[in-house]
Order: C-alpha cells, then sequence, then structure tokens
C-alpha cells in the first residue's frame, strides 16, 4: 500500500519513483539563454514522485504521481515543467493544486493556448491532443498531483522544436502571459 503525505507532495510505500529536473537539464526550455547560462546548474527546478502499478504499455491502466515545482526565475520566466503532448495524443490527465500558486498552461494542436489559475484545491482536466505545461508563479514551492493513463506516454519533442504558443514572466512583480516568440 502507498501512503501519500498529500500537502507535503510525498509518496512512501514500495516501487516509488523519483525524478527530479535541475536547471541542467532544462536548456533551451527558458527564453533567456544567458540568464540560463548565468545560473547554477545544479539548482533544482521541480521534482516528481509517482506510481506505476500496472505496464507503461497497458491500455486502460492509471498512473498517479505528485510534482513540486519550486519558486525561483530564469531571467524574467518562472520556473516551470518542461511540458508536452502525450505520446497516444488522445489520452487526458487530471491535476489537482494542493499548494502554492501557479498557471496551467494547455496548447491543442493547431496551437491554440488557454490557462487556468491553481490554487490550493483546483482540479484541472487536460483532455486529449492538449499539451500541458505547468509554472510556478508564486513565492513557495507549487505542489500538484496528477492522474493520467500508463499508456499515455510522453511526447517531448514537438514542445522542444515548437515551443508553447504562450509564456508566464514576471511584469513588475506580477505574472503576465505573453505570446511566445522563439520555441
Ligand atoms: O513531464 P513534464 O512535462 O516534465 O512534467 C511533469 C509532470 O507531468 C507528468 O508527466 C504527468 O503528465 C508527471 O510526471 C508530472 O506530474
Ligand atoms: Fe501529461
Amino acid at each position: 500500500m502507498m501512503e501519500l503525505d498529500w500537502l507535503g507532495g510525498k509518496i512512501a510505500g514500495e516501487g516509488v519513483l523519483r525524478l527530479s529536473k535541475k536547471i541542467r537539464d532544462l536548456e533551451d526550455v527558458f527564453e533567456d539563454h544567458a540568464a540560463w547560462t548565468s545560473m547554477d546548474p545544479e539548482t533544482l527546478v521541480y521534482s516528481v514522485e509517482w506510481t506505476q502499478p500496472t505496464a507503461q504499455d497497458n491500455e486502460g491502466g492509471l498512473f498517479w504521481g505528485v510534482t513540486v515545482i519550486e519558486p525561483g526565475r530564469v531571467g524574467e520566466e518562472f520556473f516551470m515543467t518542461r511540458g508536452h503532448f502525450h505520446a497516444k495524443r488522445d489520452r487526458g490527465e487530471y491535476y489537482t493544486a494542493v499548494q502554492g500558486t501557479g498557471m496551467l498552461l494547455l496548447m491543442d494542436e493547431s496551437r491554440s493556448g488557454r490557462w487556468e489559475q491553481m490554487t490550493p484545491g483546483s482540479l484541472h482536466y487536460i483532455p486529449g491532443h492538449t499539451a500541458h505545461r505547468v509554472v510556478n508563479t508564486g513565492q513557495d514551492p507549487l505542489i500538484f498531483w496528477a492522474c493520467w493513463a500508463s499508456d499515455a506516454g510522453h511526447d517531448y519533442g514537438t514542445i522542444q522544436r515548437e515551443g508553447f504558443s504562450h509564456r508566464v514572466i514576471a511584469s513588475e512583480g506580477s505574472p503576465r502571459l505573453v505570446p511566445s516568440t522563439q520555441p
């Protein structure tokens, strides 16, 4: 059995998987390359813990995980996840925030973007065929839980090549959405 630290963003139990993304892992994710280069490459940006009770190719199975995005910026841009479409495009996902404040960026396959505010208790349904990225716009860690189809997979390449439609930058201390100028 797994045990969740719901507000702390941790999963305890056998077989829990963990990954962390540092500044060095996120080249070309942030727009300001000079600012990225000037940062300590070991700075933690986000970490994920998740459980895969079933095989990755099991149609009909579900995975469960939690992501903690640290507060911070690269230049004017807030710390955020890499973002992805699902490799199996029609697979959906739920996110729910439990701590912190942020923005869920969504983009369909014709690059039409929309966004949802994340605050403790907000629930977000991400339909299939929709790229998703989470941005921490606050001063504290942003913690959100996720449930997704075990056979969804991740397509990071499309976002790496083409970018998201919008970025979230700090403008006079407040988050502001701006159209992307480059991937
Ligand atoms: O996979 P990315 O874009 O780095 O974002 C991390 C989040 O997305 C997930 O892949 C779920 O879609 C989780 O592992 C985690 O919650
Ligand atoms: Fe996903």
